[in-house]
């Protein structure tokens, strides 16, 4: 099975019942005030036919012990904990056929192809476009109501992005009219007003309701007029065509006005008056919130700063404002495509946005790197691994000027944190400065430790004053924590009761694919309406689900880890966890999709020690994540200590060629690189075979010169060739002197990244058990209500304290050593490390050792509660002693 967070785990749900709980605490008081859908749409009808109901499939009985059918009769007398209403106060291996002799290596390329990539957040598909993406947006829309007017997003082509929040006042933070070049085309808008230039002598359409309230003002339109044309269904705004763009055509030019005017005011005085001013008029608000003002000024006054607020706290302002202010470009780099568009999509309209990512066509690339040139945008979203991107890097470093990069989720820049990315690594002070000649970075993030803070901090060159911290935990969330014996039936009488019950828009959070799609079903089978969503669901169908709960036409999403990051749903009033978080990173981000409207919302945290023991075991797999090991071990031969090696861009380099016109000899009499084709490749049915690097190195050319050349042969008619195989490339720089020491430096970092993973894990669940078990409920807690233990632990962890890693997991066992011997010898006519026997023995596939074979031995899984580290010690023991006896 699978590693990775987004992978099938379904043996998890079979995890034999435990005991039933203990007696339910005292009764709740009434549930908070948030409304429930049910009775919203009791008290107003809706202008929409009814839809069919969503189809029960009936969960797989296999996978999980058969939960309760009928309805919990009395769910708080039944509930095993209690959750209490709060006011809230505020709210491939490196190949090695490529090896050089070591003389050779300083000026040539080398490469290693990559498998199959897997990276820890969730990529767009391969094969999908962002437009893809987006497509099914629009079908879905159009086919819930035809007499809707919905509001298209400019940034998107041919779709409509997710609704809005259902609320009136939310209405203005839908879209701009950016365009975002995906297909090379120019989206039409009837209906948006005019295009005309803005402050920065780019094109952006007209401004619209983004600040509804402010406009009102402004053009001294009373609240009933503007209610007279402005309608609420289930929470979709709608208007009349004509009156929406006769009021925006007007509305626009005044504010555009206003805002170049305040705007050009604040780049000339960055004072709290003015910048003040600039929030008012382009997002409607009346004051900063903890930590904006403060950031905005130290990027305006050209010190980078790193920016830690909570979730929902309202980061991206922080350089959307400046963005504004600024004469040059702001650079934002995102981890992920989803979330790139999503922030894209939330930009003002008075800032012209674009992107560039993967899964871009090259006419698109081309297009947006045309309009950058043009000056026509003002914010660009970009993936760190644009920065290996010669291209990009030759655009923007000879003809832009950058004022501001910004690094969003920063905490992916440090090994340490629980989403390291290794191409994050690559963003150094250092190069964005030498390649990209940029002074200003701004880092944020919602969730770091302190170690992860300096790591980010020293490599991009942020002093420690620059540091603006804020709690990393909103007030308005309600922590629950129960110990579950049966999670199935135990989130079903959680949804049913109070205040879960009331509550109108939930996400729940799962470890595996697998039982996302069987909670889903189970829950619509109790007439609850859920539909699941995770990586293993085609784009288009995810786009709709997640379309359909922003609208809140589904009430439940029930999701893994590739749901939510990025999402501004402001009415989500729960998140339960079906699975225990890997981290309290991640519990954090994941809680921190609810209540972003500020009110008291709910999460609770359903765990036990079975998923345990499979995270821990799955947490020493790194191997089957080969990707992201090989960028990280590169990226550390690069930045290391001593630089090893320099990262090239990333390339196919298998090439299969035909030669169609002059005969391949001839040719290469006057070609030289079809000469060093002819004698490098191998010809299979006239078909050559050859990598790229190999041929160029053999001529001293780059990989990109030599694709070069082969364009311009493939243009005249002599050849056609296809490529495959990406790989990392890079240029050695120096040759390591003592491999053994460089191996076992390496092989002790890796083992250090890992344990730190396993004790995030670690602390993650002690923080469950000492809410469920151990709390005494002297400072607040109360009932199944954790809050405040739960949140003391959160925030000691994140400032380090380093006191609650102890585990859980066995230190030796009797029989140990003995299954170890047996497994051995009965499996003599195999080659094992302590790694490979650790692994069988908690129950994890490899390649080399595959569960369709691993799995019928019955060590397999045997030791999964015993310590990984112990095992491998015990393996290593067994493995001398047997060595020792062979070699007797
Ligand atoms: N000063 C403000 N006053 C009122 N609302 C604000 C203010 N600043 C931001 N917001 C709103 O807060 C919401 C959350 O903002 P944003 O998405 O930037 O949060 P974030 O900190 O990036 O969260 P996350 O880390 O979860 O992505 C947005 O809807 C935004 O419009």
């Amino acid at each position: 099975m699978e590693s990775d967070s987004d992978s099938d785990g379904s043996h998890i749900s079979a995890t034999p019942p435990r005991d039933p709980y203990h007696p339910p605490p005292q009764p709740p008081p009434p549930p908070p005030p948030r409304h429930s859908p049910i009775s919203s749409k009791k008290s107003k009808p809706s202008l929409k036919p009814k839809k069919p109901p969503i189809p029960n499939p009936k969960p797989k009985p296999s996978l999980s012990p058969s939960p309760p059918t009928s309805p919990t009769p009395s769910p708080l007398s039944t509930l095993p904990f209690q959750i209490l209403r709060r006011t809230s106060d505020h709210h491939p291996p490196i190949s090695a056929a490529q090896t050089l002799p070591a003389r050779h290596f300083s000026n040539s390329a080398s490469f290693s192809k990559l498998n199959k990539p897997s990276l820890n957040f969730e990529p767009l598909e391969p094969n999908t476009t962002v437009t893809d993406h987006f497509q099914s947006n629009s079908e879905a829309t159009n086919s819930t109501n035809s007499h809707r007017i919905v509001k298209r997003h400019s940034n998107l082509i041919g779709s409509n992005p997710p609704l809005p929040p259902a609320k009136l006042r939310k209405c203005g933070n839908e879209g701009n009219f950016v365009k975002l070049n995906l297909n090379g085309k120019r989206r039409k808008f009837a209906n948006k007003g005019k295009t005309r230039r803005n402050i920065y002598g780019s094109y952006s359409s007209s401004s619209r309701k983004f600040h509804r309230k402010k406009k009102r003002k402004v053009e001294g339109e009373g609240e009933g007029e503007d209610e007279k044309n402005v309608c609420e269904e289930d929470g979709l705004v709608v208007e009349t065509e004509q009156e929406k763009q006769k009021q925006e055509c007007g509305r626009a030019k005044f504010d555009s006005q206003l805002i170049e005017e305040a705007a050009l005011a604040a780049r000339n005085e960055a004072s709290d008056e003015n910048l003040l001013k600039l929030l008012n008029l382009v997002y409607g608000y009346d004051s900063f919130r903890d930590g904006q003002l403060e950031a905005i000024k130290m990027v305006l006054a050209g010190e980078s700063a790193m920016l830690v607020l909570p979730t929902g706290a309202g980061k991206s302002l922080c350089y959307q404002l400046p963005a504004m202010v600024l004469p040059g470009l702001t650079l934002v780099v995102s981890p992920l495509v989803a979330l790139m568009i999503d922030q894209l999509r939330q930009l003002p309209p008075v800032i012209p946005g674009g992107l560039l990512c993967s899964s871009q066509t090259l006419e698109e690339v081309s297009e947006t790197l045309r309009k950058l040139q043009e000056g026509a945008i003002k914010v660009l979203f970009v993936s760190p691994e644009r920065f290996l991107n010669a291209e990009f890097l030759s655009v923007v470093s000879t003809n832009l000027s950058i004022s501001l990069v910004v690094v969003d989720e920063a905490h992916c820049v440090s090994e340490w944190s629980h989403n390291f990315r290794p191409s994050f690594m690559r963003l150094r002070a250092s190069m964005l400065r030498d390649r990209l000649n940029v002074g200003c970075i701004l880092a944020m993030t919602a969730t770091a430790t302190v170690t992860t803070l300096n790591a980010v901090m020293s490599a991009l060159a942020i002093p420690q004053t620059n540091l603006i911290q804020k709690e990393q935990l909103r007030e308005n969330l309600q922590l629950s924590v129960s110990l579950s014996g049966n999670r199935m039936k135990d989130l079903l009488m959680l949804m049913k009761s109070s205040p879960f019950k009331e509550v109108k828009s939930i996400i729940i959070y799962c470890k595996f694919q697998s039982e996302t799609d069987l909670i889903s079903s189970y829950l619509c089978d109790n007439n609850i309406s859920a539909k699941s969503y995770h990586s293993g669901i085609p784009a288009k169908n995810r786009s709709r689900t997640q379309e359909l709960f922003c609208s809140n036409k589904i009430r439940v999403i029930v999701a893994t880890v590739a749901f939510g990051m990025g999402l501004d749903k402001q009415d989500v009033g729960a998140v339960i966890h079906y699975s225990l978080p890997e981290s309290l990173e991640e519990y954090v981000q994941e809680i921190g999709r609810a209540g972003r409207d500020g009110r008291l919302s709910y999460c609770h945290l359903l765990f036990d020690d079975d998923t345990y023991f499979k995270l821990r075991s799955l947490m020493h797999s790194e191997g089957v994540d080969e990707h992201a090991v090989m960028l990280t071990l590169l990226t550390n031969l690069e930045l290391g200590e001593v630089q090893y090696l320099r990262l090239l861009p990333q390339l196919n380099v298998t090439c299969t060629l035909n030669f169609h016109k002059t005969s391949p000899m001839l040719l290469a009499e006057i070609n030289r690189v079809v000469a060093a084709i002819l004698k490098k490749s191998e010809a299979k049915q006239g078909q050559y075979l050859f990598d790229i690097p190999t041929v160029a190195n053999s001529i001293g050319i780059t990989a990109i010169d030599l694709s070069n050349q082969l364009q311009n042969l493939k243009f005249k008619g002599e050849i056609t060739y296809e490529v495959k195989d990406m790989a990392f490339c890079y240029t050695i720089m120096k040759v390591p002197g003592d491999f053994c020491s460089l191996s076992a430096h390496l092989t002790k970092w890796l083992s250090e990244v890992e344990t730190c993973k396993v004790r995030k894990l670690d602390t993650m669940f002690n923080a469950a058990v000492f809410a469920a078990n151990v709390c005494e409920k002297k400072h607040g807690c109360f009932g199944s209500q954790h809050t405040p233990c739960l949140q003391k632990k959160i925030l000691g962890y994140f400032n380090e304290d380093d006191s609650d890693i102890s585990n859980k997991m066995g230190q030796s066992s009797r029989f140990l050593r003995a299954d170890i011997k047996v497994f051995l010898q009965s499996n003599s006519h195999v080659k094992f490390n302590p790694r490979a026997v650790a692994r069988i023995m908690h129950g994890i596939a490899s390649p080399s050792y595959p569960s369709m074979i691993w799995s019928k031995t019955h060590f397999w899984g045997r030791y999964t509660q015993i310590d990984f580290q112990v095992l491998m010690e015990a393996a290593k023991a067994e493995l001398m002693n047997y060595a020792g006896k062979e070699a007797l």
